[in-house]
């Protein structure tokens, strides 16, 4: 598949952070929908989070991530803590094709989180990036719900816990001169994705048989929609396959999943299956039972390829 220089639709959030916009959000929701159709990807300015916090939250993974991996090993929670999957720090498996390290945060009020003692600050700049990520989720989300032209607050009152939202802090490693994967070829299972890079580059998103770069622009968020938004949606939204391709250096990103409860069942909408005339394309399921899916492709890779879950696991 060839490189495309095609850059990722922007769209301007300042509008819904103003009393007066004239007209703007309506707008910007129009841009939501076209990029959605389009690219299922987005970059977001004039988000509500600041730059300077991105900013700092990078250089302190950066700092983390540098220290040596005996100390980064000690970031690992208790076992049985009840969380939907480890908190802190973690390595790919050696037999993983995904190259890189990470380090786990859910919401700072469910007490799942463990922070290494250095670099200073780290805890206070992640729970904060997390506190204002979780507002940007709400505030996509409506834009969505209208998008997708639900009844008003209907995402709002499905997608009504955050106990599955997780954020991860990712370095990966530099390219070698063998292979060069860094994440590869995926969709997201969640709803909503954040994404936040260093200036190294590397994410790259698939339209139409092309592979667009993501590529860093400081201060800018890239949003991506997921599975659930997908099926909720009965393919009309699409869960954009995306990959990140290592370069000579180290990379820093955060990725934030705005996700939906594993209570929760997941089946296409009335408005886009009974309510138009068109069957449902996939069966309903419980959201914790793909989650658990997916964290065993990733955990207990399948020999076949064809054999790693993806969405359409659930397809009619
Ligand atoms: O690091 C990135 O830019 C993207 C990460 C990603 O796609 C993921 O964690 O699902
Ligand atoms: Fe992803």
């Amino acid at each position: 598949m060839a490189a495309s220089s095609g850059a990722l639709p922007v769209v301007d959030l300042a509008p819904f952070f103003t009393e007066d916009d004239s007209g703007g959000a309506a707008r910007a929701t129009a841009a939501v929908r076209e990029a959605c159709r389009t690219h299922g990807f987005f970059r977001a300015v004039n988000h509500g989070v600041p730059a300077e916090l991105l900013a700092r939250a990078l250089e302190l993974s950066a700092a983390f991530f540098a220290l040596p991996d005996e100390e980064k090993a000690k970031v690992r929670p208790a076992a049985g803590s009840g969380a939907p999957l480890p908190a802190g720090y973690g390595q790919q498996p050696a037999h993983s094709t995904d190259k890189n390290e990470y380090l786990v945060v859910f919401d700072p009020r469910l007490g799942f989180n463990v922070y290494p003692a250095e670099p200073a600050g780290f805890r206070e700049t992640v729970e904060e990036c997390h506190r204002k990520l979780t507002e940007l989720g709400l505030l996509i989300q409506e834009i969505l719900n209208e998008c997708m032209g639900l009844p008003p607050g209907f995402l709002r009152g499905y997608n009504d816990a955050r106990g599955f939202d997780l954020m991860t802090a990712k370095r990966y490693f530099p390219a070698t001169e063998e292979e060069n994967v860094g994440i590869s070829a995926h969709e997201d299972s969640n709803c909503i994705t954040f994404i936040f890079q260093d200036g190294v580059g590397g994410l790259e998103v698939l339209k139409d048989g092309d592979w667009v770069p993501a590529e860093p622009v400081d201060g800018s968020i890239i949003v991506n929609i997921g599975d659930v938004i997908q099926v909720l949606s009965n393919d009309k939204f699409k869960s954009a396959t995306h990959r990140v391709v290592r370069k000579p250096v180290h990379r820093h990103s955060f990725a934030f999943f705005f996700n939906l409860h594993g209570d929760k069942w997941v089946e296409p909408l009335p408005e886009f299956t009974a309510k138009i005339g068109e069957p449902p394309r996939y069966r309903r399921f419980l959201y914790r039972e793909y989650q658990q899916l997916r964290v065993r492709n990733k955990t207990h890779p399948p020999a076949r390829i064809e054999d790693i879950v993806h969405v359409s696991h659930y397809a009619i």
